[in-house]
């Protein structure tokens, strides 16, 4: 049994970064493992614009401690008003590298996304066109729709139709947590892609309402029953490149999610990756890994894979902060729930 493994230096292709203090607070935990992430533009307000998104990745490099190497790929926000002039001129400069769409009032800031699908149609036309990817949060709003069947009623009424409609356009369904998902994936072998997040790879539906409500284990789309879970390791661990790590690391201050109306996200920035050598360990599959957070999603994003290494080291338990300080306040880090033996290292 082999004890370090070195792969090429991992990307994040859904990462929550935030602001000012936050931002300042949150970039570090990435940076120190990932070369590159793509960047959710749901500020408030949000990252719509080409102007906006330059100006969003001037912060996040001003915010960059100067010992560390990032690079922010930007996306914007779909709304109805988006202009397809705006999203192709800043393809075409290279600033931006996927729009994104929010069902309005999905998830965490989502109240300018699209609710009207007919009224975006000029864009995904545009998007298609030119090979800019849509990266999709993929859960309906309505409110006669249980929590748990929001993401396959979702690909049935809403992405399954707009793919239809938009021949070629390229589509990451974000953050899947259902079998369902799966198997839409493995269906339809051209022009789509999912990310899978590392707290979905750990946590099923038990471990957020057993023996008392966990609110750092709350995010959206909600975690599904535990064969839903092994649907998506299975689907991580396969070596099949549609499948690739967006974390949605997505900070929220402690006062914030321990709070009667708790908000939605988990914080996993920091040990993402020791995480994952554990999860892929369990299943025999260590040697998937590199494919998952370091091949896979510049394959789909057209990108070269990262030309630096990380290394992961097996040995006794590594410990992580519960929580990191924010000038905002205390965010908690993920707790996966086991130990962790594989530390990382440059
Ligand atoms: N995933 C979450 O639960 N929350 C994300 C939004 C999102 O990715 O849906 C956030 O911005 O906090
Ligand atoms: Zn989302
Ligand atoms: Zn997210």
């Amino acid at each position: 049994m082999s004890s370090t493994l070195t792969i090429p230096r991992p990307d994040d292709w859904h990462l929550h970064l935030r602001d000012g203090a936050m931002l300042a607070a949150v970039l570090p935990e990435t940076a120190r493992h990932f070369a590159r992430a793509i960047i959710m533009p749901n500020l408030v307000p949000p990252v719509v614009t080409g102007a906006q998104a330059a100006a969003y990745r001037d912060r996040i490099l001003a915010a960059l401690p100067e010992s560390m190497a990032f690079q922010p790929l930007m996306t914007l926000y779909l709304t109805e008003d988006t202009d397809p002039d705006d999203v192709a001129a800043a393809h075409a400069s290279g600033l931006v590298k996927a729009v994104k769409l929010y069902p309005a009032g999905a998830t965490t800031n989502s109240a300018s996304g699209v609710a009207d699908f007919d009224r975006v149609r000029a864009v995904l036309e545009r998007m298609a066109e030119i090979g800019l990817p849509l990266c999709v949060h993929g859960e309906v709003t309505s409110p006669d729709i249980d929590i748990f069947d929001r993401e396959a009623v979702f690909i049935e009424r809403v992405l399954d139709p707009i793919r239809r409609a938009t021949p070629g356009l390229r589509v990451v369904m974000e953050h899947i947590t259902t079998s369902g998902a799966v198997d839409y994936v493995q269906a339809n072998d051209r022009d789509l892609g999912a990310t899978i997040t590392t707290h979905h790879l750990v946590i099923n539906r038990n471990h957020i309402l057993v023996g008392g409500i966990k609110p750092h284990y709350y995010c959206l789309p909600v975690a599904k029953r535990e064969s839903h879970r092994l649907a998506l390791v299975a689907a991580a661990t396969s070596g099949d490149g549609r499948y690739f790590l967006g974390t949605d690391s997505a900070p929220h201050t402690d006062a914030l999610k321990e709070n009667a109306c708790g908000c939605a996200g988990c914080f996993t920035a920091t040990n993402t990756l020791s995480i994952l050598a554990e999860v892929f360990e369990q299943q025999d599959a260590l040697d998937k890994l590199e494919g998952f957070a370091s091949r896979f999603g510049p394959g789909f994003y057209g990108l070269p894979v990262n030309s630096d290494t990380i290394t992961l080291t097996k040995g006794d338990p590594v410990s992580y902060p519960d929580h990191i300080d924010t000038g905002d306040g205390r965010v908690t880090v993920f707790d996966p729930g086991f130990p962790l033996h594989w530390r990382v290292s440059a």
